[in-house]
């Protein structure tokens, strides 16, 4: 199995692999949180517009998302894991919007397989990925230059067998990210501490696998 690591907003074709997109702080953390709490699935969006106009064919879809890391007005929740955590959302649809992850995903159509994850499901993956034994695996930190998702994704490829640093390692330049220090600084009330710290935590062998489908529209599914 041959691992790579990209980065960015472009994934690298990969025809005839997996390729797994990674946000930590904060998407693929609040879709995950989603899941745990009941959500049916995730349709993700390129822009809060594409949102609006498409809870009009799905009138009881959440809206969740961000534009620089803010909530947008008209929307129902940030792209807030801990937002998530303390609403019902069993059974519901989900709108997705935000800057990186939802972004590289959009764009991660020539690939076998496609998944999303971060820190809290990345033992999940890593063990569904050994279950598929594809020919290559792209590990996609969707942060351009952010740390968080790079210490992912060497977090990932150290569980596939390959080089890598531990988890708690992992953890340490999640807190540590320059992404992390707005979450600390009081900057907006609704970028919470605890996003941070539950971007930093892992569910281990309770993790929840996310998978990418794309027709008729993109949407995220939790793997059963
Ligand atoms: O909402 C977020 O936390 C980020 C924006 S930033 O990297 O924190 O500026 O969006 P995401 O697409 O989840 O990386
Ligand atoms: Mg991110």
């Amino acid at each position: 199995m041959k691992i790579s690591i990209a980065q960015g907003h472009n994934p690298p074709h990969n025809i005839n692999g997996i390729t797994v997109i990674i946000d930590v702080i904060r998407a693929f953390t609040t879709s995950h949180q989603a899941f745990v709490g009941g959500l049916d699935h995730i349709l993700p969006v390129a822009t809060a517009e594409e949102a609006f106009a498409l809870r009009e064919h799905h009138p009881q879809a959440l809206l969740a998302g961000e534009v620089q890391a803010l909530p947008i007005k008209g929307f129902d929740y940030g792209n807030s894991p801990w937002e998530i955590a303390n609403s019902d959302v069993t059974n519901r649809t989900m709108i997705l919007r935000t800057t990186n992850g939802v972004t590289a995903t959009l764009r991660a159509r020539d690939s076998r397989e496609v998944l999303v994850a971060a820190l809290i499901n990345a033992e999940a993956t890593a063990r569904y990925i050994q279950e598929q034994a594809p020919p290559s695996v792209v590990l996609v930190a969707s942060h351009p230059t952010g740390d968080e998702d790079v210490a992912c994704a060497e977090y990932i490829r150290a569980l596939l067998g390959g080089d890598g640093i531990t988890l708690e390692q992992a953890q340490e330049r999640t807190r540590n990210a320059f992404a992390a220090r707005k979450f600390f600084d009081g900057s907006h009330p609704r970028l919470r501490p605890e996003d941070i710290h539950m971007a930093s935590s892992s569910a281990g062998d309770d993790g929840l696998v996310m998978k990418v489908s794309f027709e008729p529209l993109p949407r995220i599914d939790k793997l059963a």
